[in-house]
């Protein structure tokens, strides 16, 4: 199988506090891989590294064959655009916008314009549950609705890799488990590659494989061979 993103070796401090010390992680084209570990580990930290949003101290993040942590800022914002996709716990829709506005708007930063970029928005109403929402603003949708849209908006532009950072931890467990079913089936039907950071075994259940970040290093869960 092809590697799509890669950590090798990364540090990362915020000021004194030291987030990654030597942290590794190798994802595969099409894998779903739940980062599990203690609050503070370092879990958001190793996401954030490997999407791009912060530049390691040291060590690698490969995206493919592109070295992300030498990449300009401006490259690697258009790079998380154009191929990476972003979930996170509290959907943060844009509330001026309307449910369908909202899930368009990473084609519109990618250029594609209004009208084909809502009827693509619109296409994920049905296929999420979400018929009938299109025009609502997120004060007007319950939280697991309000997560459904993040979950379309992160997925309208087809990335190749999605990053979801608890994505379900707003969620009451049944709400969550929806929440959750929709992200995987989707991905796998899109063949996209998925780096999930949960705290819930419940919902780590749900990808191919999991990896433990404590004291900023990854390491494969207790019981499971290296
Ligand atoms: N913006 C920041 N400024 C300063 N310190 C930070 C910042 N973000 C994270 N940290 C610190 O870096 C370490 C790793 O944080 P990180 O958010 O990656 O952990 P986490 O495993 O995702 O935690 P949680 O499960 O609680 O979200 C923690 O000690 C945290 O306090």
């Amino acid at each position: 199988m092809t590697v799509t993103i890669e950590a090798r070796d990364v540090t990362f401090s915020f000021g004194e506090t030291q987030a990654l010390r030597g942290a590794s992680l190798a994802v595969e084209a099409g894998e779903i891989v739940a980062v599990m570990g203690p609050s503070g580990s370092g879990k958001s930290t190793l996401l954030h590294c490997l999407a791009g949003i912060l530049v390691p101290d040291s060590g690698e993040v490969r995206f493919g064959d592109v070295r992300l942590d030498t990449l300009g800022e401006a490259e690697r914002s258009a790079l998380r655009r154009d191929r990476f996709g972003f979930v996170f716990q509290f959907g943060q829709l844009v509330p001026e916008l309307t449910a369908a506005e909202n899930v368009a708007l990473p084609l519109l930063l990618g250029g594609v314009r209004r009208g084909p970029a809502l009827r693509s928005a619109r296409a994920w109403f049905e296929r999420l549950g979400l018929g009938g929402l299109e025009h609502r603003r997120s004060g007007e949708l319950s939280g697991g609705q309000a997560q459904r849209v993040a979950l379309a908006r992160g997925l309208v532009a087809r990335p190749q890799v999605l990053f979801a950072d608890e994505p379900t931890g707003a969620l009451d467990s049944l709400t969550g488990e929806e929440v959750m079913d929709l992200l995987v089936d989707t991905a796998r039907e899109q063949g996209t590659t998925v780096v999930l950071v949960t705290h819930e075994p419940r919902v780590a259940a749900y990808a191919d494989r999991e990896v433990v970040v404590r004291d900023g290093r990854v390491n494969a869960p207790a019981g499971v061979g290296s």
